[in-house]
């Protein structure tokens, strides 16, 4: 494995520093990086560039099995590594469903051949997501896999009974539920926010309460059982009341937010355009504003992308019709830059807290999110934040153009990823792990 010396890089944002990259791990920091470093270190130029641990994603749609034309587990993993992620969370709506040992051990091995990052998979809460029976959990966790978080993403785990077994089943190995908060009887047909612009435009709502009302019954369900609930894309200000509400009083919940929910608004339907059509559906500028603050206080914890690729067919057409969901990977940390860092309400290092360190902390995905310094797991990510790229959607390396950023100049370009040590993208490309180290 290659050693790298990396010169000259800013760790979270601090004054620049040496990092040398060896057998996997950062084996120094400092002065004694140029010092311990062999002949055949290969030197990266670091000047001006910024030093994250690497990204950690709980939020990753990659369509294997079953849908490989959208996406594939190499696909998605590259362009994971594009955007400056090691870790990602494989959701379980594929098909075949990730409901059982056999297809999360099936979608971890592909994450291994591939290696472009590690793929943790997401086991299902019920069997097919239908919502009436739970799948097999201990099956799932105790598989090679090593299932820690749990979800029926795409749809809400909607019947309180099997919510509360499933909190308290997966309390026995440290798991989670995540949960997709959807009332399905108040979002029938919904196709955006409930709001001004549905009624103008015409379009069936999907109000903020369907979410909050799941929101509010699961945070009492997990104080009642003891056990701990991830509540997935939060995206509106009334469900931040309450998540802060349930912090308070000591209810073991966390909460994510995508890059979309922060930067986008319920106002680009009025074009019409798919790209902007995701579940759960863009919010008002007040929700915008809420969840920022929320994520900046640390009621939300962690940003996670939901990237989900879709076929051109799924997206190129009425929006009716049209799938829900936009990519992710290689853009959430170039908006939460813009939104988050560029506003002045977060630091690089609060930036490392929410997309590494508390991510890997919720999915249990031990040796990601560690902190930069000697010793440590080498997987980290060199950021130039003053680079201001145009997000173009050939350019990408995902399989799917559905980005609702197309067109928009975002600041941050991901120059390096290292993978315990081996490089994934170098030079701002990716870097193919098959080909030993040429460009991919
Ligand atoms: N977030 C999305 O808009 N889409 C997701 C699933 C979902 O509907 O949540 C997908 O898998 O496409």
């Amino acid at each position: 494995m290659s050693e790298y010396l990396i010169r000259g890089a800013a760790l979270l944002g601090d004054a620049p520093t040496d990092l040398l990259l060896a057998g996997g791990t950062i084996a120094a920091v400092g002065t004694a990086a140029a010092r311990e470093a062999s002949g055949d270190a290969r030197v990266v130029d670091a000047d001006g560039l910024v030093a994250l641990p690497g990204l950690v994603d709980l939020h990753t749609h990659l369509r294997e099995p079953g849908r490989e034309d959208t996406e594939t587990v190499a696909s998605g993993t590259r362009a994971a590594a594009a955007g400056g992620f090691t870790a990602v969370h494989a959701m379980a709506n594929t098909q075949p469903v990730a409901d059982t040992a056999g297809v999360v051990e099936q979608v971890w091995h592909l994450g291994r051949e591939a290696g472009w990052a590690d793929v943790r998979p997401v086991g299902a809460v019920t069997v097919g997501l239908a919502g009436t029976q739970l799948a097999e959990l201990g099956a799932m966790a105790t598989s090679r896999a090593g299932v820690r978080v749990f979800s029926d993403d795409g749809h809400c785990v909607a019947d309180p009974v099997l919510m509360r077994r499933a909190l308290e089943y997966v309390k026995a190995f440290d798991g989670v539920i995540a949960q997709h908060a959807q009332e399905p009887r108040l979002t029938e047909g919904a196709q955006m926010n409930e709001g001004v612009v549905s009624a103008e435009l015409g379009l069936t709502g999907w109000p903020a309460v369907a979410e909050e009302a799941i929101i509010a019954r699961d945070v009492l369900l997990a104080e009642h059982v003891g056990s701990r609930l991830h509540v997935c894309h939060v995206s509106t200000a009334g469900s931040v009341e309450i998540i802060r509400w349930a912090k308070s009083r000591g209810i073991d919940v966390t909460a994510e937010v995508t890059p979309h929910h922060l930067l986008l608004t319920d106002d680009l339907a009025r074009t019409y355009d798919p790209r902007y059509k995701v579940n759960p559906p863009l919010r008002t500028a007040e929700d915008v504003a809420a969840l920022r603050e929320a994520l900046a206080d640390g009621t939300i914890d962690i940003v996670a992308t939901d990237h989900a690729p879709h076929a051109v067919e799924d997206k190129d057409c009425e929006w009716g019709a049209a799938a829900f969901g936009m990519t992710g990977l290689e853009t959430a940390l170039p908006v939460v830059l813009e939104t988050m860092v560029a506003t002045g309400a977060m630091t690089l290092a609060d930036v490392a807290q929410v997309l590494s360190v508390r991510p890997a902390r919720i999915g249990r995905v031990g040796d990601h999110g560690r902190p930069l310094a000697a010793g440590e797991p080498a997987s980290i990510t060199l950021v130039d934040p003053a680079a201001r790229v145009e997000v173009d959607p050939t350019r990408q390396a995902t399989a799917s153009g559905n980005t609702p950023f197309r067109g928009r100049t975002l600041p941050g370009r991901v120059m390096a990823t290292f993978l315990r040590g081996r490089a994934t993208v170098l030079d701002g490309h990716p870097v193919d792990p098959a080909r030993g180290g040429e460009h991919a």
